[in-house]
């Protein structure tokens, strides 16, 4: 019978460590509750004492989440644990997951502490969380650079502490397969009472191996792997949860282990951490990508013609990624629109679905056929998570080779017209400069890209912009068949989520 093995998602803490990954409240709970759908066994939700928003975000999905476990992190210091505990105590099952580096170079440079003062730390620090919560998971930061005699040490002195979890991080993204399938191993069978506690393992990508090195170790007998989708996180990323999920998934004969995830989730999943996060899948990206199903040579196809387990290991059904059968258009009505946004990981509440289902018409009378890339930059750019502090109400531009562009634009805030004039080294530079002008400029723009969204005579522009404000990156979209007005749309967008984070951020 195949052993069951958990999986802790950290999109939302180490995940959202990645550069330009913040997600604000709204979008951390929709991406909790899509969590929950997927099965993940523990939802990390934050780092409760990183900042006030953040607190707010893990005790908000602590309270709405109701069949995953849900953990924040906490460094090896009592506030960093009673704050930790005071956000996921809300929780039905609250974990706290406190951490501290064991490696000689983090030890001396970092924490400058000494080996004796660290153990003393792991071992007070668990006893102190185990006093607010049973559940306390503990992980020795870049374990796999770490003396492994010391290591023992830790690991037995938080377990008899208490350590219901004891997660042995390779923090850098140093180790290999091999290598780290003896660390686990050496683990298991040297460590006093190891059978009293999960072992988990947490692996980054710097050397394209987390995946790798998350399988090795769940072969050697690791009971919790930790994960973000799409890989996101510090630095080249976590390991992938979908590629873990499905790895172990098609390859039962190898690894005789079962998750509880629900496989069919994993497309939604991994589109709507894409649409939060603003970070987009690579094309070739293993499971999720554009091309992971897609099939160009003329031996292939003539292959998957015959019979599509020559070139398909997996089916693109079991992953959820459901072939638009249903073309949508101008004569589809609610519930297939409506069916289509949940394949795409929307689940909105009716009215949100029916505002949109007007745009979509405006839309589909504009363009023959709509695309799901069509309705998710729909979405993005009516976002329904944020406030609308303000929206475009007419622009006009003035551009050429030969003339400075000027841009005209007109904006509606609380039923008020604010017209501004301003000439930039574009037209989308003189038209943000315009939206500056009247909304006031104390963020920066930090990114913009233009793509084209669909093909086609009709396709349309999707312009995605970055801009900051005291540190935090806010994102938006905006998509027109005039690439001028998608960028505008783009940059309102940001600028609403950002207003709406500060505004959540006062009350
Ligand atoms: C491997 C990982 O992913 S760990 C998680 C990393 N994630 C983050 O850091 C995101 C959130 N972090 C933050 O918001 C901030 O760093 C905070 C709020 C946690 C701390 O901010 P600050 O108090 O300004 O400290 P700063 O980040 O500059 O330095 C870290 C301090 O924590 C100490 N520290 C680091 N890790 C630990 C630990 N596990 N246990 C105890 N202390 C620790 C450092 O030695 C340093 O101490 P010092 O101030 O006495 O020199
Ligand atoms: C806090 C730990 C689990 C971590 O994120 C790491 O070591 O990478």
């Amino acid at each position: 019978m195949a052993k069951h093995i958990k999986i802790f998602d950290t999109t939302l803490r180490d995940g959202e460590q990645s550069p330009g990954c913040s997600m604000n409240l709204q979008e951390k709970l929709e991406l909790a509750k899509q969590l929950e759908r997927l099965k993940v066994d523990v939802i990390e939700a934050g780092f409760a004492i990183a900042s006030p928003g953040d607190f707010a975000a893990v005790k908000a999905v602590a309270q709405a989440i109701k069949d995953c476990k849900v953990a924040s992190l906490a460094r090896a210091l009592p506030a960093d644990i009673e704050k930790a505990y005071e956000a996921v105590k809300y929780a039905e099952a609250p974990r706290i997951h406190t951490f501290i580096a064991t490696s000689p170079i983090h030890m001396k440079y970092k924490l400058k502490a000494s080996e004796e003062e660290v153990l003393e730390r792991s071992r007070a620090m668990v006893k102190y969380a185990k006093t607010l919560c049973s559940d306390v998971e503990f992980s020795a930061e870049d374990a796999s650079r770490t003396e492994i005699t010391f290591l023992y040490k830790v690991l037995e002195a938080v377990i008899e502490a208490g350590a219901t979890v004891v997660n042995i991080p390779d923090t850098v993204g140093y180790t290999t397969p091999d290598e780290y399938y003896t660390l686990i191993q050496n683990i298991r069978n040297n460590v006093k009472n190891i059978d009293k506690a999960e072992i988990s393992v947490h692996c980054h990508n710097d050397l394209g191996l987390a995946v790798a090195n998350t399988l090795a170790a769940a072969r050697a007998g690791a009971t919790q792997l930790e994960c973000t989708i799409n890989g996101i996180g510090e630095r080249a990323g976590n390991a992938a949860l979908e590629e873990i999920a499905m790895a172990l998934n098609t390859r039962k004969d190898l690894y005789d282990l079962t998750t509880n995830i629900e496989t069919t989730e994993i497309y939604p999943t991994s589109r709507l951490v894409s649409k939060l996060t603003g970070m987009k899948i690579q094309h070739n990206k293993a499971i999720v990508g554009d091309n992971a199903f897609a099939h160009e040579s003329g031996i292939h196809q003539h292959g998957m013609l015959a019979h599509k387990n020559t070139y398909e290991i997996m089916t693109p059904e079991s992953i959820g990624l459901t072939n638009n059968k249903l073309v949508l258009g101008k004569h589809s009505g609610r519930h297939a629109f409506e069916e289509r946004l949940n394949v795409l990981g929307y689940h909105l509440a009716k009215d949100q679905v029916n505002k949109l289902f007007q745009e979509f018409k405006v839309l589909a009378d504009k363009k023959k056929m709509i695309y799901d890339k069509d309705l998710e930059a729909l979405v993005e750019e009516k976002s329904v998570r944020i406030k609308e502090f303000c929206r475009l109400g007419q622009f006009v531009i003035n551009s050429g080779n030969t003339i400075t562009p000027t841009a005209t634009v007109r904006l509606i805030r609380n039923d008020e017209e604010i017209e501004e004039v301003a000439t930039g080294h574009g037209p989308v530079d003189a038209a943000f400069k315009a939206i500056d002008k009247i909304v006031g400029n104390g963020f920066s723009l930090e990114d913009y890209a233009l793509n084209s969204v669909t093909e086609g005579e009709d396709a349309q522009g999707e312009a995605s912009v970055k801009i900051k404000m005291h540190e935090e990156i806010y994102h938006g979209r905006g998509i027109s068949t005039d690439v001028v007005e998608a960028s505008i749309k783009a940059y309102i967008n940001a600028i609403n989520k950002m207003l709406s984070e500060l505004e959540c951020q006062e009350e």
